[in-house]
C-alpha cells in the first residue's frame, strides 16, 4: 500500500516538475535565439554605417581593414563581406559559408547552421544637409526610397548559442532532478506516514475484534485520518458500554432465571398443603440414604402411613376440614421424629417416613408412638373435637435388595396388612399387628 500511495503522491507532482522545466526551456531557448539574432543585425547595421562612405569612395583597403576588425573584435562573428551596389565584392573577411548572399533591397536575417544578416547599404541624410530647409525628424536616418550604395553580409557562429543552450538544458535538468528528489522525498514522507497511521488504525481495530475494548486509537491527531480515528474510538466506546450493559443484564437475567429453577425445584421437593418433603424430595434422599447404608452397613428404615377411614373424614366433615386433618397429622408426626428423620407425602392422605441408622425394631417403637399420639391427637372441627387414627408399615432396608421400590413395597405390604388387621396399628414386614391397648 505504502508504494501504491508513494506513486499516487509523487507522479503528479513529478509530471508537473518535468513540464515546468521543459517549457521554460523552450521558452528560454528562443530568447536566446531572439537576442542573438538583435545582436547580429545591431553588428550588421555598424558595420555598414561605418563601411558606407568607404563603399561610396571605393576604398577597399579600408573596407578590407574594417571588416577584419570587425571579425577580430567580435569572437561569434565569423565572416564578413561587403558589396557594392552592383554585387561586386568589395572586402571580405572570413568565409561565408550559407553560400551565395541574396544581396537584396530589404534586411534579410537567415538562422540555419549560422545566423546570416544582409544588410543594404543606404546613404545617411544628416541634418547638416538641410540647414536651410530644417525637417521635424532631426537626426540619423536611412533614406527609404534613396539610391542603394552596397550590401553588408555578416555570419554569426551559433556556437556560442549551442553552447548557452546545453548550459540551459543540463541547468533544466539539474532543477528537473532536484525537483524530482524533493518531490520523491516529500512523497516518501507523507506515504510513510499516512502508512504508518493506517497501520496503528488497523492494529488496533483487529485487537477490538479479538474482544480487547479498551483500546483506542492514540496518536493520530490531523488530517483525514484524525477524524476516521476518532470516530472509530467513539464506535469502540459504543460497543464497549453496549457490552457491558448487555452482560449486566445477562447476569441479571440468569441470577432471576436460577432464582426460578431454585423456587421451582424447591417446590417440586416440598409439599404445599402440609409443608413436608414430596415423593421426588423423599426418593432422592432415600436413594443418599441407601448408597451410604450400603457403604457404612448402617440401618436403615421406613414407615409407611395411611390415615384411617380419611374418605369417611371428608364425606362427614368436608374437604376443607379433610386437608386441616392433613396438616395436623403432619405436624403431629414431624413432632415424633427426629430433624435427621424424613416426612414425605406420597400422595393423597399417604405419607412416608426414613429413619437413618434405624433397625426395624426401634422403628416399630417410634411408629407405635406415632400412632399413639395421633390417636391421642384432637382437632376442632366445626366447635367439635375431632378424632383421628393412622395405620403404619414398618420395614428396614436390606442391603441385599438394593431396590428403593422393592423395600417400599415391603412397607406398603405391611401397612396393607395393617388396614386388613383392623387399622390404627403398627405391622413390621415380617412380624405382626402391634395395636395399642385401649385404642
Ligand atoms: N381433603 C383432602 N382429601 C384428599 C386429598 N387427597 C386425597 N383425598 C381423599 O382421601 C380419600 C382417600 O380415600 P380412600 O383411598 O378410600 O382411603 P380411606 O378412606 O382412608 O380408607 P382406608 O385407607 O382404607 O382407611 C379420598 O376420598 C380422596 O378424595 C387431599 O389433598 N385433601
Amino acid at each position: 500500500m505504502r508504494a501504491r500511495l508513494w506513486i499516487a503522491t509523487a507522479l503528479p507532482a513529478l509530471l508537473v516538475i518535468v513540464m515546468l522545466v521543459i517549457g521554460f526551456a523552450y521558452r528560454y531557448g528562443d530568447r536566446m535565439a531572439d537576442a542573438l539574432t538583435d545582436r547580429g543585425v545591431a553588428s550588421a547595421r555598424q558595420l555598414g554605417s561605418a563601411a558606407e562612405f568607404m563603399v561610396f569612395a571605393g576604398d577597399r583597403e579600408g573596407l578590407g581593414r574594417l571588416a577584419e576588425a570587425a571579425i577580430r573584435n567580435d569572437a561569434q562573428l565569423h565572416a564578413v563581406a561587403v558589396y557594392d551596389a552592383h554585387g561586386q565584392l568589395l572586402a571580405s573577411a572570413g568565409k561565408l559559408e550559407e553560400g551565395q548572399p541574396s544581396l537584396g533591397s530589404a534586411l534579410d536575417v537567415q538562422l540555419g547552421e549560422r545566423l546570416r544578416v544582409e544588410l543594404p547599404i543606404y546613404p545617411t541624410i544628416a541634418p547638416t544637409d538641410d540647414l536651410y530647409t530644417p525637417t521635424p525628424s532631426a537626426g540619423i536616418a536611412y533614406g527609404q526610397g534613396a539610391r542603394l550604395v552596397g550590401h553588408a553580409v555578416l555570419e554569426v557562429s551559433l556556437d556560442r548559442l549551442a553552447q548557452q543552450q546545453r548550459e540551459l538544458l543540463l541547468w533544466s535538468l539539474v532543477t528537473a532532478a532536484g525537483g524530482l528528489v524533493l518531490a520523491g522525498g516529500l512523497a516518501t514522507l507523507l506515504a510513510s506516514r499516512v502508512t504508518a497511521q493506517i497501520t496503528a488504525i488497523n492494529d488496533v481495530v483487529t485487537r477490538v475484534g479479538q474482544g480487547a475494548l479498551d483500546e483506542r486509537i492514540d496518536g493520530v491527531r490531523s488530517g483525514v485520518l484524525a477524524s476516521l480515528a476518532e470516530g472509530i474510538n467513539a464506535m469502540i466506546g459504543r460497543i464497549a458500554t453496549t457490552q457491558e450493559e448487555l452482560q449486566f443484564r445477562v447476569e441479571q437475567a440468569t441470577r432471576e432465571l436460577r432464582h426460578q429453577k431454585e423456587a421451582a425445584e424447591q417446590a417440586a421437593r416440598t409439599d404445599t398443603l402440609t409443608g413436608t418433603a414430596t415423593r421426588l424430595a423423599f426418593t432422592e434422599v432415600a436413594e443418599v440414604e441407601m448408597q451410604r447404608a450400603l457403604r457404612y452397613r448402617n440401618d436403615l428404615s421406613l414407615l409407611m402411613l395411611d390415615l384411617d377411614h380419611f374418605k369417611g373424614i371428608n364425606d362427614e366433615h368436608g374437604h376443607v376440614t379433610g386437608d386441616a386433618v392433613l396438616v395436623h397429622f403432619a405436624q403431629t408426626v414431624q413432632q415424633q421424629i427426629r430433624n435427621m428423620d424424613l416426612l414425605a407425602r406420597l400422595g393423597g392422605e399417604e405419607f412416608v417416613v426414613l429413619l437413618p441408622n434405624v433397625n426395624a425394631e426401634q422403628a416399630a417403637v417410634l411408629a407405635e408412638r406415632i400412632r399413639g399420639a395421633v390417636s391421642e391427637s384432637r382437632l376442632m372441627a366445626n366447635g367439635r373435637p375431632l378424632r383421628f387414627s393412622v395405620s403404619i408399615g414398618v420395614a428396614q432396608f436390606d442391603w441385599r435388595e438394593l431396590s428403593l421400590t422393592r423395600w417400599m413395597s415391603r412397607a406398603d405390604a405391611a401397612l396393607y396388612r395393617a388396614k386388613a388387621q383392623g387399622r390404627n396399628c403398627v405391622v413390621q414386614d415380617n412380624g405382626g399387628c402391634t395395636p395399642a391397648a385401649g385404642d
